[in-house]
């Protein structure tokens, strides 16, 4: 049975020592930031991940689309090391996660960002602190240094000016911008992003967006986006995977994929209800449950 392993911190509250600039940075395309083969993962008796291949290459923007409950979030638990498979491999920067000990974890998520749909702001502090939360945990730098720190990442996402307001001040667009200043505070490889488009207008849509483009070409990182919004996707993404029962159903570019033809995106693209992906969840005889007698045919 697959384990999920807590260590009980935030991914993004990481504790990496400054520098800033990381010499592992990656900076080429030679090789995928994380690779993921034949991963199965059975979570209460439900085969969640059936052999899974995937590549996340460097620099890019990757979306993983699928249908609910298929497995978006648990693959980004996999990623961070939150969680293990029964069988299978995950590596991220040539690291195997499973192998991993607990500090050398702790190393890894110093270079993960994490952006949650909701954003997960402290309410009781305004949002300079919020982004200085980190800092402040994990480093004994200067308040002078942490004040060029935090608002320089507020810069990068326009929020500077909102420095002095609290989280209940923010529309969901600001407080997820704020949000991805505190994921980027430490400079990370990666930025993982799950469902970071929910519940914002077509503003704060295209803002966020273009922030995600801008954040992932200016400062080199891979981004990893966890969506259901394909036109959203097709802006922002360099290539989608589509997973359904465990697998790789499906991938490319956003701008084509839902073409291709196959049953699987039509299903999922297409919004049907019914397809490879049953409607029915797995139930025992409909006509037993309803206390007929089993049919002999
Ligand atoms: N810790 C856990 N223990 C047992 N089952 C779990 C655990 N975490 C997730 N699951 C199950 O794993 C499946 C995948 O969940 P996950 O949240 O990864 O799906 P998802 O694709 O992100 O869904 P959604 O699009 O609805 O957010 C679900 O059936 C869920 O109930």
């Amino acid at each position: 049975m697959a384990r999920e392993r807590c260590f009980g911190y935030l991914v993004l509250l990481s504790s990496r020592p400054f520098p800033m600039t990381d010499p592992l940075r990656p900076t080429t395309d030679a090789e995928p930031l994380v690779s993921v083969r034949g991963l199965t993962t059975v979570l209460n008796g439900k085969t969640i991940f059936d052999a899974l291949d995937m590549d996340i290459p460097r620099g890019r923007i990757t979306a993983i689309m699928g249908p609910s409950g298929t497995g978006k979030t648990t693959l980004l638990k996999h990623i961070t090391g939150q969680m293990t498979g029964d069988a299978g491999r995950v590596r991220v920067n040539g690291q195997d996660v499973g192998e991993l000990s607990r500090s050398q974890l702790f190393k890894l998520r110093e270079q993960i960002g994490y952006l949650f749909q909701n954003s997960a702001l402290l309410t009781d502090f305004d949002v300079f602190e919020n982004v200085a939360f980190p800092l402040r945990q994990h480093t004994d730098l200067s308040e002078e240094l942490i004040r060029n720190v935090v608002l320089l990442k507020l810069q990068a996402v326009g929020l500077r000016g909102a420095a002095a307001l609290m989280p209940s001040e923010l529309s969901g667009g600001m407080a997820r911008r704020v949000a991805l200043a505190r994921a980027i505070v430490f400079d990370p490889m990666l930025i993982l992003y799950d469902e970071p488009f929910v519940g914002l207008d077509p503003i704060a849509l295209n803002q966020v967006l273009k922030l995600i483009r801008t954040l992932n070409d200016t400062l080199g990182i891979t981004s990893v986006l966890v969506a259901h919004e394909l036109d959203a996707i097709k802006q922002v993404a360099d290539h989608v995977y589509l997973i359904a029962n465990g697998k790789v159903v499906a991938q490319g570019d956003p701008k084509t994929i839902a073409d291709d033809g196959s049953p699987w995106t039509r299903q999922f693209f297409g919004g049907e209800a019914d397809g490879p992906v049953p409607f029915q969840y797995p139930a025992g005889d409909y006509a037993q449950s309803l206390g007929f007698p089993r049919s002999q045919a």
